[in-house]
């Protein structure tokens, strides 16, 4: 399709989906899964995850009571305009200005600078009837920094921008199709005015007189929507992780290469040890990546109704957990893709083999809803902040508790004997507690030596990330063993599920090897063991890894992939598409005429000379 067609026909879906959620009627849950099978970013996404989900979460009461009824039968469409040209990740670095006139109780909006302009939001360009802008809150000449607004872009009858408002598509993304069915947008105020009602102001005011009123909460609560999404792209990687490796791992089970004597049979790539190798730390990454995302669901429900209470002491944690979470997760599947893609070989080049498209609709996942080294940055902040705060009577909480056994944790040697023990639940988690938090300590001594510390945090950047990391891939590594302990069905089941969880653990040690021996979290004996065992979970592995993504429960139509195919019939089915392409429409194609036979035929002149 050109982007017009795909535009138009996402258009069609969304609106489709729509009717069906509302006919049939289908739950959020359900409603979401439809979103699945849709397939398709849209400017669905940004109203139902963004629009509603900040006016829920910033709006005073009668702000809720007059807007989320005509959101919620989207009588009006929304999005979340926050990014600016020249700004993104630095939030408090917008540009666009929101001024109060107390002569009209109406805020001036405006785009002083062509950075200033609004560049990004999905649904933006063609869709959206209102938005959600993020705007410095200027009153009496005095900057209050960034707050939120409900701004009507369009024109209800005839969907024309409004006098003010300058708008529109900023033009064709990474990848074929991909994300090319969203309308990311611009806009440009030139002093346009809205009601004062029209900010968000649960948290800080403008009064009719032009007072502004702060916020009695944490202003970090304005943040809230990205937490929100940041935690649902958490269980978005697993599902993207599996569909990807769901491909390879079957076709890794069709596709045959050598080991064939006096020309019997071909060895099926899976059995090679370097094949599994690279897939299944995949899927186990797809499993434990289904399961982090869980808890972090738990964990969000349980910070917003401690947030609904005035309790705001997880806000940090949840914080932490959902930024460094998002970045690992999605950093993690983007990678995982590609190496599906290397894995079914040159036919994993081939847009039919749906891998093509899923890694270019996917990759922006590393730079929307913050830039992943950037929120790694805000983990590693709170990070250095608890290790600060260790004797301080102040115990960590949460996912920090670990660090609770500082004392510990900073002098004990690991006590791996033999490659078993690397199936040892408390051993592999003090491994993994030791690393993360020796890398957070060193990283604090070091920031110590700095007079300034914000000069020591940009001079320690690069190792604060890795510390971040090591305490994301920790938390993972944990939720994944506390699943296996509790209620699995199925003996086999709690197996296979075991052998996951430590092929995860035990394949972030090899991958990680230089952090976990410059700790001295282990020896180098200890890592070759757990190569060992590695190895030896491989084979157990390898006999069920089709029933694994089997079990993902993904239809042929849904995985979109010739080399994914559950019957495994791929050679014909390669066949078939190719001859499906335009290019075979003709025997001789468009332009030979033109081109190749005029050459041809100057090359045989100059032979018979
Ligand atoms: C192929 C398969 C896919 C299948 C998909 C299928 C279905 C999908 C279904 C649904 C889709 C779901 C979701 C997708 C929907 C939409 C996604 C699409 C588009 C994305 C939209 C966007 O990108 S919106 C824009 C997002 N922008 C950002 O994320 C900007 C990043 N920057 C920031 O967040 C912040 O500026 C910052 C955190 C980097 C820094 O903020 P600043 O104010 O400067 O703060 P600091 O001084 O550093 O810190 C101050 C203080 O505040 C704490 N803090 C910061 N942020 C938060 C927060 N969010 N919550 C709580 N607290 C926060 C920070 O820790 C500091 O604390 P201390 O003072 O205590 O240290
Ligand atoms: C597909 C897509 C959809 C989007 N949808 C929306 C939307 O609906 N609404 C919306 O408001 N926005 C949206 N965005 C914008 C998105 O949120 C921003 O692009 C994102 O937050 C990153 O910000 P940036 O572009 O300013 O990157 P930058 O911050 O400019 O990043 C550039 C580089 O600088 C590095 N960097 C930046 N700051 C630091 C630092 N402090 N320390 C170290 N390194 C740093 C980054 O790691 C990166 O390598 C979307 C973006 C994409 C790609």
């Amino acid at each position: 399709m050109t982007r017009k067609e795909l535009f138009k026909n996402t258009l069609r879906k969304s609106v489709h989906a729509w009717k069906l959620i509302n006919e049939l009627p289908l739950s959020d849950d359900e409603s979401l899964m439809l979103r699945h099978f849709m397939d398709q970013p849209g400017f669905l996404d940004l109203h139902w995850r963004m629009f509603v989900p900040a006016i829920k979460g910033q709006g005073t009461e009668e702000q809720k009571q007059k807007w989320l009824p005509l959101a919620n039968k989207m009588q009006i469409i929304g999005c979340y305009a926050q990014t600016e040209l020249g700004h993104g990740s630095n939030v408090q670095g917008l540009e666009t200005t929101a001024t109060f006139d107390p002569q009209t109780d109406q805020f001036i909006l405006h785009s002083p600078t062509q950075t200033s302009s609004k560049w990004w939001p999905g649904g933006l360009g063609k869709v959206s009837t209102h938005a959600v802008i993020y705007a410095r809150l200027i009153t009496d000449g005095k900057d209050h920094g960034v707050h939120g607004f409900i701004v009507q872009l369009r024109n209800m009858d005839d969907h024309s921008p409004l006098p003010g408002i300058t708008i529109g598509d900023i033009g064709v993304k990474f990848g074929n199709g991909a994300y090319n069915s969203m309308d990311n947008g611009f806009l440009m105020f030139d002093k346009f005015c809205i009601p004062r009602d029209q900010m968000l102001m649960r948290l800080s005011k403008v009064t009719r007189e032009g007072k502004y009123v702060p916020s009695d909460v944490p202003r970090q609560l304005m943040y809230g929507t990205m937490v929100s999404v940041r935690q649902t792209i958490v269980s978005n990687a697993s599902i993207a992780m599996a569909r990807a490796v769901c491909i390879a791992t079957r076709y890794s089970a069709v596709r045959r290469q050598f080991g064939s004597q006096n020309g019997g049979i071909e060895t099926q790539v899976i059995d090679y040890k370097t094949q599994q190798n690279r897939l299944f730390p995949l899927l186990a990454s797809a499993y434990a990546f289904r399961f982090v995302g869980e808890w972090l669901k738990w964990l969000y429900t349980d910070v917003t109704q401690r947030l609904e209470a005035s309790d705001f002491a997880t806000l940090p944690e949840a914080h932490a957990c959902t930024a460094g979470l998002k970045s690992m997760t999605t950093s993690a599947t983007s990678d995982g893709i590609e190496e599906c893609r290397k894995l079914c070989g040159g036919h994993g080049y081939l847009w039919c083999s749906g891998l093509p498209e899923l890694f270019a609709v996917y990759v922006p996942a590393c730079t929307y809803e913050g830039d992943n080294v950037v929120l790694q940055l805000q983990v590693a902040r709170f990070l250095m902040k608890t290790v600060s705060q260790l004797g301080s009577g102040k115990a960590p909480a949460g996912t920090t508790a670990y660090m609770g056994r500082a004392k510990h944790l900073l002098q004990c040697r690991s006590s791996i004997r033999k490659a078993e023990d690397w199936l040892n639940p408390a051993m592999v988690l003090e491994t993994f507690e030791a690393r993360a938090l020796r890398m957070a300590v060193s990283c604090a001594n070091n920031l110590s030596k700095f007079e300034n510390q914000e000069q020591g945090f940009s001079e320690l950047l690069a190792d604060l990330v890795e510390a971040a990391i090591a305490h994301c891939q920790l938390i993972v590594v944990s939720k994944f063993i506390v699943k296996l302990e509790g209620e699995i069905k199925g003996k086999g089941v709690k197996n296979q599920l075991k052998n996951l969880c430590y092929i995860y653990a035990l394949h972030l040690i090899h991958k990680h090897l230089g952090d976990f021996l410059s700790t001295n979290s282990i020896t180098s004996e200890q890592a070759s063991l757990a190569n060992h065992q590695l190895r030896s979970l491989y084979t157990q592995v390898r006999p069920n890894a089709v029933a694994l993504v089997d079990a993902f429960d993904y239809t042929d139509h849904y995985l979109g992939s010739v080399l994914g195919r559950y019957d495994g019939n791929v050679y014909p089915k390669l066949f078939e598409e190719a001859l499906k392409d335009p290019l075979n429409d003709t025997v001789v194609p468009d332009g030979y005429h033109e081109y190749i036979r005029p050459l041809i035929k100057q090359h045989l002149r100059s032979a018979r000379l």
